[in-house]
């Protein structure tokens, strides 16, 4: 596999970076994770606009334009020949001396991979995911705020972790005042009478395919709500699921030992992922 470093296409044995990245050393820095369809970039200005985002959230200056960085995605996946694939663009801090001030450091890294990668959750889609609460909680937008897809993943680590021990194929987050938050790394959605129920993004990273999911909600005329939901809500659902470039659409069938609705991914998902396969199918930027 071919690695764009800073300007040049490298092969992945020789793709490194220094250890005087902060990037390395601090986490100092953000990245996105997208996905090619049949040789076109689904949502890739949406994806490479919320990269910018995160960076001036921590007043990091990109050393590319939008468009390069676009541009940079694209000739990742051309060089590698691939028509399925995830993307990894990555800009970080860059290196300097030891010291966490970022001044330390002249010139942020500009890093992009990519690899082939079919369904993350593999058979788990027809079936559901089991999923567990954990006690670790989503980090506070007055902390770190979670709408930074920041290289600091350690809060969505430690929930996973917790969720590995307790059995669950994925971790569900609160926050720091007990409201459900997000997966640790989806958002979530639930489904009471026919209606679909999901959190302000104050708590949750403004996922792009929450966003593609509401347009097809809309879409299909199904009635959403954006709105403060709790652990009650959560285990009284017919439905649960998640979302996400990594992880598509994917019901919830378990949560805490409680069976989610029968226990079967619901009606409002089985109309959601025949919508969600077409629009990714059909749309985004050729390369
Ligand atoms: C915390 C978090 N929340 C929601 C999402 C979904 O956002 P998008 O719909 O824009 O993708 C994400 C992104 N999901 C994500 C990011 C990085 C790695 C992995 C992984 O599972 O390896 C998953 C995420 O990391």
């Amino acid at each position: 596999m071919l690695v764009y470093i800073n300007g040049k296409f490298v092969p992945e044995d020789q793709a490194t970076v220094s250890i005087f990245d902060h990037g390395f050393l601090y986490g100092d820095g953000v990245f996105e994770g997208i996905r090619a369809y049949n040789g076109r970039v689904f949502r890739l200005m949406e994806h490479v606009d919320r990269l910018f985002d995160s960076a001036k959230a921590i007043d990091l200056i990109p050393p590319v334009t939008k468009e390069e960085m676009a541009e940079i995605i694209k000739e990742t996946l051309r060089r590698n020949n691939l028509k399925n694939a995830y993307i990894r663009p990555i800009i970080s801090r860059g290196v300097g001396s030891m010291g966490l001030d970022p001044h330390r450091c002249e010139k942020p890294t500009v890093v992009c991979a990519a690899s082939e990668w079919g369904a993350m959750y593999g058979d788990l889609y027809e079936k559901g995911l089991t999923a567990v609460t954990v006690c670790v909680r989503r980090n506070t937008p007055d902390s770190l705020p979670p709408n930074i897809k920041s290289l600091n993943y350690l809060n969505n680590i430690l929930g996973k972790i917790e969720a590995n021990y307790k059995g669950g194929d994925e971790a569900i987050f609160l926050d720091r005042t007990g409201k459900l938050a997000e997966g640790s790394g989806d958002n979530i959605y639930l489904v009471k009478n026919g209606k679909l129920y999901t959190p302000p993004t104050i708590n949750n990273l403004k996922g792009i395919t929450r966003h593609v999911l509401l347009e097809l909600l809309d879409k299909l005329g199904i009635p959403y709500e954006i709105c403060e939901l709790g652990l009650f809500d959560l285990y009284t659902a017919d439905e649960v699921m998640v979302t996400g470039t990594a992880a598509e659409v994917c019901a919830i069938t378990k949560i805490d030992g409680r069976v989610i609705g029968d226990g079967k991914p619901g009606a409002v998902y089985r109309k959601l992922v025949p919508a969600f396969q077409e629009i990714t199918q059909n749309e985004g930027d050729a390369y």
